[in-house]
């Protein structure tokens, strides 16, 4: 049996023919070549030496930057000058960065997610969102960036854990690819990913509770009540502080993520950034049969207005995700709500 290679699959996606396809392939095997990278340096146990201080800045959403998010961005940046790229938008940069203004594509990228949690030895990631360029990408470095999430061409991460992988779309299901140290190649492990429809875990950084409003509190209420509440099963729950750590359980054994907005200054619309966090992971969500939304509406049909603006991210296994929209817009008509539980003041009318 042949083993089924990231490069196997690439040429297949994009065929002998020159134009977008091959454009896209190309730039995910740049991308894929850095990754790697990426991992060496992490692994080589420099990680509590030269990478763990901050960067003394932040980036343009407020964020302190750690050395390991400046060093994945600079990585990825330099490689992506040698793929056939117009566009560089990054979480780390204030604006784009104007690359071939004649290549067809931009790419919006979280260089290293989860970099709060550098120092302690939980996966990090990269995550990436390929687009067509449109508009004017030298007068007008971010039109490109500010088309829905139904425009991406392909989208993914990479995760830096016990594995090293790479979570793919290009349009036609979701794919995982783990490095083979072995072969020196990303090997196929996984095959159009169908995330179950339901579920009984939710992650969420409950530390928030006071903060959300009331559909979310209500929600999660629901859930920790268990066998003895209106769910009629009892839940387990799950936190990471690690976006893509998240988003791969989920892909492989179902689940619910969100990050809603609360009352904190600033996390209005929570902490998920739509243009290089929510919507390539949304893609890769739906493309597996589960759901995304900001609570309420797709994500993937949210035209972004700003290159870092934040989103409230709801996503997994889709039934879960239509239920907490409910809970947002119909909230006394939630199905297996008992009168027992319909004491509380959303519920009353
Ligand atoms: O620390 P909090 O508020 O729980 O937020 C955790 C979230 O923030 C993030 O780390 C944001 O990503 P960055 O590390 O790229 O800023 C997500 O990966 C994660 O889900
Ligand atoms: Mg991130
Ligand atoms: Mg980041």
């Amino acid at each position: 049996m042949t083993t089924a290679t990231l490069d196997a699959f690439l040429v297949s996606y994009a065929g002998d023919a020159e134009g977008l396809r091959a454009a896209v392939a190309s730039t995910i095997r740049h991308l894929s070549m850095t990754a790697v990278k990426i991992r060496n340096t992490i692994n080589q146990g420099a990680l509590g030496r030269a990478f763990n201080g901050s960067h003394n800045s932040r980036n343009a959403d407020g964020d302190a930057q750690k050395d390991l998010d400046v060093f994945a961005d600079d990585m990825f940046l330099d490689a992506m000058r040698h793929a056939p790229l117009a566009l560089y938008g990054s979480e780390e940069l204030d604006q784009p960065v104007v690359l071939d203004p004649r290549a067809p594509l931009a790419i919006a990228i979280d260089p290293l997610d989860g970099s709060s949690n550098i120092d302690t030895n939980v996966s990090l990631g990269t995550i990436f969102s390929i687009l067509p360029v449109a508009g004017e990408p030298v007068g007008e470095p971010v039109a490109s960036f500010f088309q829905e999430g139904r425009r991406q061409l392909a989208a993914g991460f990479f995760i830096y854990g016990p594995q090293l992988a790479l979570v793919l779309t290009v349009g036609s299901g979701t794919h995982i690819f783990v490095f083979s140290t072995r072969l020196g190649t990303f090997v196929q492990a996984y095959s159009g990913i169908a995330i179950a429809p339901r579920t009984q875990e939710f992650a969420i950084n409950a530390a928030n509770y006071r903060q959300w409003d009331e559909a979310v509190r209500l929600y999660i209420d629901d859930c920790m009540q268990g066998t003895e509440g209106p769910r009629a099963k009892d839940f387990n729950m799950r936190w990471i502080a690690s976006l893509v750590a998240e988003a791969y359980r989920i892909l492989v054994r179902g689940g619910v993520f969100l990050y809603p907005g609360d009352k904190r200054k600033g996390y209005g619309s929570g902490r998920i950034r739509l243009v290089y966090e929510a919507n390539p992971i949304a893609f890769l969500i739906e493309q597996a049969g589960g759901a995304a939304t900001d609570t309420v509406n797709p994500i993937l049909d949210l035209i972004p207005q700003n290159m870092h603006q934040r989103v409230p991210l709801v996503f997994g296994s889709a039934r879960e995700v239509q239920r907490i929209g409910r809970y947002h817009t119909e909230p006394s008509n939630i199905g297996e709500r008992a009168p027992l539980f319909s004491n509380r003041g959303l519920f009353r009318a």
